[in-house]
C-alpha cells in the first residue's frame, strides 16, 4: 500500500504545535477588525507574506520574526479562547485525535490579563474545541528564553495551578542561539519541585550540548526539536539510552537551518538508531504546514513505510503528558484504529 495515500486516514498526534504559530489568516483579519486594530493587509493572501517564512529564511532567529507580527492580535481573552479552539478545529481535519498546544503566557499580557488569566482562557477554548469537535486538547505553558527569571518563575507557578485542569507540562522556547539552557536551571527546577513535566526546545540553533543540559540539568523528559543531537555520539547515546523522545517538526527543521536540507535531516538515522521521537509540526501557519503533509514528506524523502510511520505515530502516544489511565485508553483507541485500517507499527530498531 502507498504510505502517502492512507497518512491522511490515520489517527495522530501533535505534541509540538505552538498557539500563536498556528492563526488562520481568516482569523487573524477578523480579529483585528473586531478589536480596531489596523493590519496592514486587505486579504488573506495579502497576510501570507507577514504570517510565514519565505523559503529563503536564514535562521531561527529570522523565523522568530514571524511572531512579532501577530501577538498583538492576541491579547484578550476572546482573541485566546478564539485561536485556541480553532486549533483543535485545524487539528480534526487532520485525524488528529490528541494534541499538546503551547503557548508562552507572558506573550499575551498587554491588555491586562496575568499569567494564570491567559493559561484559563486558552484551555476553556481547547475544551471547547474537544467538545466540539472530538479531539483530546491540553495545553503547556512556555517559558521563553529572553524573559527574565522572575517572569519565567511566574509562568510556572501559573502553570502548577493547572496541572490537572486541562494543562500537562512546562517548556522553554526562544532563540536558543544567543540563551543556552543553563540560564534557566532555577525556573525548571520550580517546575520539578511542583511535579510539573518538562519538555524543552533544545538542539536546534545550537549544539548537542543544550540537550545534554536539558536532560540532566533541568530535568526534560522531552525534547523539542533535539534534531542537532547526532553531532555528540555519547549524548546520544544518553537520549536514547533514557528513551528521551525528541519532538521531530521536519519542515520547521529545514527552515529554521537547524540542518543543512532534507539530505542531511537524520530522521532514518534516528529511527534505524532506535532514537525515539515523534513528528510534529511547530508551526503550521508560520511554516505552511500540516501534520498529514509533515508525515508525507518524510514518508516520500526517506522511505518510510505505513508499519514505520504508524510506530512514529505509536511513540507520539506513548510520550503524550497524559496520566497513565488516559495515556492507556488512547493507545488502545489508535491501536483500533490502526487495527481495522489494516496497519501495525513495526517494532522500532534496536528491536523492542
Ligand atoms: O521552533 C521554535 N524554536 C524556538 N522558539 C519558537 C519556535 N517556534 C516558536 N517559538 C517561539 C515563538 C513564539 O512566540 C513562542 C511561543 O509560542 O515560541
Ligand atoms: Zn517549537
Amino acid at each position: 500500500m502507498d504510505p502517502l495515500r492512507l497518512i491522511p486516514e490515520l489517527p495522530k498526534v501533535d505534541l509540538h504545535v505552538h498557539l500563536d504559530g498556528c492563526i488562520k489568516p481568516a482569523t487573524l483579519l477578523r480579529l483585528a477588525s473586531r478589536q480596531g486594530m489596523p493590519i496592514p493587509a486587505a486579504s488573506e493572501e495579502e497576510l501570507l507574506q507577514y504570517v510565514q517564512v519565505r523559503e529563503d529564511c536564514a535562521s531561527l532567529t529570522e523565523y522568530l520574526t514571524k511572531f512579532d507580527f501577530v501577538l498583538p492580535y492576541l491579547q484578550t481573552s476572546e482573541a485566546l479562547e478564539q485561536v485556541a479552539y480553532e486549533v483543535v478545529e485545524q487539528a480534526a481535519e487532520q485525524r488528529i485525535r490528541y494534541i499538546e498546544v503551547r503557548f508562552a503566557p507572558q506573550l499575551h499580557r498587554s491588555a491586562g490579563l496575568t499569567a494564570s488569566q491567559t493559561i484559563y482562557h486558552v484551555v476553556q477554548g481547547l475544551r471547547r474545541g474537544e467538545a466540539d469537535f472530538g479531539v483530546k486538547a491540553r495545553a503547556i505553558a512556555i517559558c521563553m528564553r529572553h524573559h527574565t527569571v522572575s517572569a519565567n518563575l511566574e509562568v510556572v507557578e501559573a502553570a502548577a495551578r493547572y496541572i490537572g485542569h486541562g494543562l500537562v507540562a512546562v517548556d522553554l522556547a526562544g532563540d536558543e542561539s544567543a540563551y543556552p539552557a543553563a540560564l534557566f536551571r532555577e525556573v525548571f527546577e520550580s517546575a520539578r519541585s511542583c511535579g510539573i513535566s518538562i519538555t524543552i526546545h533544545a538542539g536546534e540553533a545550537s549544539g548537542a550540548e543544550n540537550i545534554e543540559e536539558a536532560v540532566l540539568r533541568l530535568g526534560a523528559e522531552r525534547i523539542g526539536h533535539g534534531v542537532r543531537l547526532r553531532e555528540d555520539d555519547s549524548i546520544l547515546h544518553l537520549v536514547r539510552e533514557r528513551q528521551i523522545p525528541l519532538e521531530l517538526c521536519p519542515t520547521s527543521n529545514i527552515q529554521t537551518k537547524a540542518v543543512d536540507g532534507w539530505e542531511a535531516y537524520p530522521i532514518r538515522q534516528y529511527y534505524d538508531q532506535g532514537v525515539k521521537f515523534t513528528v510534529n509540526t511547530d508551526n503550521p501557519g508560520v511554516s505552511g504546514t500540516n501534520i498529514t503533509k509533515e508525515y508525507q514528506v518524510i514518508a516520500q524523502k526517506f522511505g518510510f513505510t505505513l508499519g514505520e510511520i504508524s510506530r512514529m505515530i505509536l511513540n507520539g502516544v506513548e510520550a503524550s503528558f497524559l496520566e497513565p489511565n488516559e495515556k492507556q485508553a488512547l493507545k488502545r483507541d489508535f491501536e483500533s484504529v490502526l487495527h481495522r485500517l489494516g496497519v501495525y507499527g513495526s517494532p522500532q530498531p534496536p528491536l523492542n
